[in-house]
C-alpha cells in the first residue's frame, strides 16, 4: 500500500468469530482507515444534505431535472467505460446475501452475474458481515466446497457467475469498527474489505472488482463513490478504471439525475439498475404528507403504472445514450413447492421480464435459482446471439419531470386485506431480520429490507391521511403479533412490535427502519452507540 496520510487506528469491537482474523487483518483495517480518513467527512455532509432536501420536498418544492447540469445532459460525446471482462453479457443476474451455501448456489445458478448483497438482503449482524466477506474470499479462492451433515454436497462448477458486491448504503454505519470512538461508514467497510482482499485476486482470475451501489440520492453521492474507487485503486496499485459499478436508481431524486450519475462514474460505470422496491419506498416516503401520493395496496402497484413505466423507460434511454447497460429489477414472486402456485409465480415473472426485455433492458434480476431459466429464456428471445441491446437507443422515449411523479393516476385507498398484509409482512420480516436473515419468502413473495420499508411506510401514510384508524392498526397489530408468536414461539415479538410502532406509527416518519433497529438490536453491547 502506498503511504498517504496516516490514519488513526481502527478498533474492532465486534465479538471474535471463527476465522474472522483472516478478514480483519491489520493491513485491511488500515486500508479502511485510509478510506475513512479521506471520505467519512464528505459522507456526513452528504447525509446532512439528504435531510435538507427531504425537508424541501416535504415543504412542497417540486422535483425537476437539475438546472446546474444541462451541459452534462446535452453533451453528445461522452460515453461510460466499455464493459469489463465478465460484464458484457448480463442477461440474468441472481441476487442474494453471501451466505455460504447460497454463495455456491448463486455462482452455479447459470446466471451471468451474482449480486452478492450486503444491503437489502442482508441482516447486518457483525458475524454476517465478516462471514459474508470470508465466503466471498473462499469462493474466489475456490475453497468454499462443503458437505452438510445430512450429506448434501456444495461444489463450485466450472462456469461461474461474475461477482458484483453490493455494499451497504451511505446511511448506515458499522458500529463494531470504530475510529477515535466513531463508527466507520458501513459502505466503506463492505467495499473496503472486499476490495482489499479480492480486487487483485479477481483481476488475476480474469474478472475484476465489481460493485452495485445502493440508495444513492444524487450525483454528488456518485462522485463520492468515484473518488473512493480512485483512492482505493491508487492505494493498492490497481490501475485506475479497473473498478466497475452499477448504480441502482432506487430513489426518486436519483431518477432526476441518471445521466449526471453515469457521468460522475463514467470511467468506472457499469450502467444503471431499476431498483423498483426502494424506488417505490422512496417515493412514498418523500411524499408521505401528500394526499395525492397515497398509493393503494402494494399488490396493486405494478410496473405497468404510468409513473413506474416513465422511470424504467427513462433509465433505458439514458443508459443506451451513454453506452451503458440497463439492468431490470426484481419481480417479487419466488418458486413454490405447490405446482399451481409455482406455475402462477413463473408466469408473473415471465411477463415482467418480457416487458423489460422488450423495453430495451439488457438483462434483469432474479431472486432465486429456479427463476434463472425463465429470465434467460425471455432475454434469449429478444437478444439472440447479441450480448446486450445497448445499440437500441430509445429516442422515442420522452419523459418529463411530471411523468416521473404522476402518481395520481395510480393513487387509491387501501383495502382491509392490504392493510393487514402490510402489517403481517413487516412484522415477519422484522423478526427474520432480528434473527439474522435479511431476505425471506413470505406468502409466496420475496421480502427484503426494501419491501419491508414499503410495508411499514404505507401504514404510516394511510394512518396519516385517515385511510385507516390508528385504533384499527393497533388491533391488527395485536392480532398479527399473536399470530407470529403462535407460529414461531422463538419470535422476538416485543422487539418486533417496538420496531413497528417506532417506524409505522410514530408522529414522524423515520427515513429508514434499519439504522435505529440495528443500533438497538444488532449491535453488541461493547460497541459504540453513537
Ligand atoms: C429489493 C431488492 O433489493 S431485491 C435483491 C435483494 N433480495 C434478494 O437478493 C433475495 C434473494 N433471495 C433469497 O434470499 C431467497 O430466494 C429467499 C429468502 C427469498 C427464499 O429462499 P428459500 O426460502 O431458501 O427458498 P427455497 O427453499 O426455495 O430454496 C431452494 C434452494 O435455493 C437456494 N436459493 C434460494 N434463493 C437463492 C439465491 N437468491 N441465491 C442462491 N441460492 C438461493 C436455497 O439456498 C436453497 O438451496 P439448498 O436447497 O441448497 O439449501
Ligand atoms: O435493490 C433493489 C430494490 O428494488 O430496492
Ligand atoms: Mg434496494
Amino acid at each position: 500500500m502506498s503511504t498517504t496520510a496516516l490514519t488513526s487506528t481502527v478498533q474492532v469491537l465486534g465479538a471474535p468469530g471463527d476465522r474472522h482474523d483472516e478478514i480483519l487483518i491489520p493491513a485491511a483495517l488500515e486500508f479502511i482507515g485510509r478510506l475513512d480518513a479521506a471520505f467519512a467527512g464528505r459522507r456526513f455532509e452528504l447525509l446532512a444534505e439528504r435531510r435538507r432536501r427531504a425537508e424541501r420536498l416535504a415543504s412542497g418544492t417540486p422535483l425537476d431535472f437539475s438546472r446546474a447540469t444541462p451541459a452534462v445532459r446535452a453533451a453528445p460525446d461522452w460515453r461510460v467505460a466499455p464493459p469489463a471482462p465478465g460484464l458484457v453479457d448480463r442477461r440474468v443476474e441472481i441476487t442474494g446475501p453471501p451466505e455460504r451455501r447460497m454463495t455456491v448456489n448463486a455462482l452455479n445458478s447459470g446466471a451471468q452475474v451474482w449480486m452478492a448483497d450486503f444491503e437489502d438482503a442482508m441482516s447486518p449482524t457483525w458475524d454476517n458481515i465478516v462471514r459474508g466477506q470470508l465466503n466471498l474470499l473462499d469462493a474466489i479462492e475456490r475453497r468454499i466446497d462443503c458437505t452438510t451433515p445430512e450429506g448434501k454436497a456444495y461444489r463450485l462448477g466450472d462456469d461461474l457467475a461474475t461477482i458484483m458486491v453490493r455494499p451497504r448504503g451511505w446511511h448506515l454505519t458499522e458500529k463494531h469498527l470504530v475510529i477515535d470512538g466513531r463508527p466507520v461508514p458501513a459502505s466503506l467497510v463492505d467495499f473496503g474489505l472486499y476490495f482489499f482482499h479480492c480486487a487483485q485476486r479477481q483481476i488475476d482470475a480474469g474478472s475484476g472488482p465489481y460493485f452495485y451501489l445502493p440508495k444513492l440520492e444524487n450525483h454528488y453521492e456518485a462522485r463520492l463513490w468515484n473518488d473512493v474507487f480512485v483512492l482505493a485503486q491508487e492505494l493498492l496499485g490497481i490501475p485506475r478504471g479497473t473498478v466497475r459499478a452499477t448504480v441502482l436508481i432506487e430513489t426518486i431524486t436519483a431518477a432526476f439525475e441518471m445521466e449526471e450519475i453515469l457521468h460522475e462514474l463514467r470511467e468506472h460505470s457499469a450502467g444503471l439498475n431499476a431498483g423498483r422496491w426502494d424506488y417505490l419506498f422512496s417515493l412514498i416516503k418523500n411524499f408521505a404528507h401528500r394526499p395525492d401520493f397515497v398509493l393503494p395496496d402494494r399488490a396493486k402497484v405494478t410496473m405497468t403504472a404510468p409513473f413506474l413505466r416513465a422511470y424504467t423507460e427513462l433509465l433505458v434511454r439514458t443508459c443506451h445514450k451513454r453506452g451503458a447497460h440497463a439492468i431490470g429489477g426484481m419481480a417479487a414472486q419466488v418458486p413454490s413447492r405447490d405446482a399451481q402456485a409455482n406455475e402462477a409465480a413463473l408466469a408473473k415473472v415471465r411477463l415482467d421480464k418480457e416487458r423489460e426485455a422488450e423495453d430495451g433492458f439488457d438483462g434483469s434480476w432474479v431472486a432465486h435459482p429456479g427463476l434463472v431459466p425463465v429470465c434467460n429464456d425471455v432475454f434469449d428471445g429478444v437478444l439472440g446471439e447479441r450480448p446486450h441491446q445497448i445499440e437500441r437507443t430509445r429516442d422515442d422515449v420522452h419523459v418529463t419531470a411530471a411523468d416521473l411523479v404522476a402518481v395520481r393516476r395510480t393513487a387509491g385507498p387501501p383495502t382491509p386485506e392490504g392493510i393487514r398484509a402490510n402489517i403481517a409482512v413487516a412484522l415477519r420480516y422484522f423478526d427474520a431480520w432480528l434473527r439474522g436473515s435479511g431476505a425471506v419468502a413470505l406468502y409466496g413473495l420475496m421480502e427484503d429490507a426494501a419491501t419491508a420499508e414499503i410495508a411499514r411506510c404505507q401504514i404510516w401514510q394511510w394512518i396519516r391521511h385517515g385511510l385507516v384508524e390508528r385504533d384499527t392498526v393497533v388491533e391488527l397489530l395485536d392480532d398479527e403479533i399473536a399470530a407470529l408468536g403462535a407460529e414461531y414461539p422463538w419470535a422476538r415479538v416485543d422487539e418486533v412490535r417496538a420496531i413497528f410502532e417506532r417506524t409505522a406509527m410514530a408522529r414522524d416518519l423515520p427515513a429508514f427502519f434499519t439504522p435505529d433497529a440495528y443500533a438497538r438490536n444488532l449491535v453488541h453491547r461493547s460497541a459504540v452507540q453513537s
